[in-house]
């Protein structure tokens, strides 16, 4: 089966009342068309996956990062092909996160984590994120 590489960008803030929270986004077009994910997206060629990710964020949300730590590799079957996602924690170096592509985003509470529809391959990523803040 082929393999997908993709990156995506977990960002964390604080809300007024103090509560961490963490910026998901839903996709506007295509297969997974209203499904909930990390903004980021495939890695091409000559790329490193920190280089795609802060072009990716530029291009989806118009937005400078800076890449932080790897959060973990996610591995999953889709029916059609195999995707590889590096998952980051990112920081905001300075834009207003507009949508250029998705259909809405949302600031999510460690409670509110599981309210939106995730695509399949990021379940057990929102774990570790539960995990971690
Ligand atoms: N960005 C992102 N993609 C995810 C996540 N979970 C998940 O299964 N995927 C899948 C959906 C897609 O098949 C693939 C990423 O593709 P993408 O559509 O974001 O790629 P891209 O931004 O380069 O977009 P395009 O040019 O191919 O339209 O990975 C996630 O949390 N974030
Ligand atoms: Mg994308």
């Amino acid at each position: 089966m082929k393999t997908i590489r993709v990156v995506a960008a977990i960002t964390k803030a604080v809300n007024e009342k103090g509560e961490t929270i963490i910026f998901a986004t839903q996709r506007g077009y295509g297969d997974f068309k209203g499904g909930w994910e990390f903004p980021g997206g495939k890695i091409e060629e000559g790329e490193t996956p920190q280089e795609a990710l802060k072009r990716e964020i530029m291009e989806e949300l118009e937005t400078e990062i800076v890449v932080g730590e790897l959060i973990d590799t996610i591995e999953y079957d889709y029916p059609t092909f195999h995707l590889s996602m590096d998952c980051f924690w990112v920081e905001i170096v300075s834009g207003d996160l507009v949508l250029t592509e998705h259909a809405a985003a949302k600031w999510l509470t460690k409670e509110e984590l599981y309210s939106v529809e995730w695509l399949p391959a990021d379940i057990t990523l929102i774990e570790k994120i539960k995990a971690a803040i």
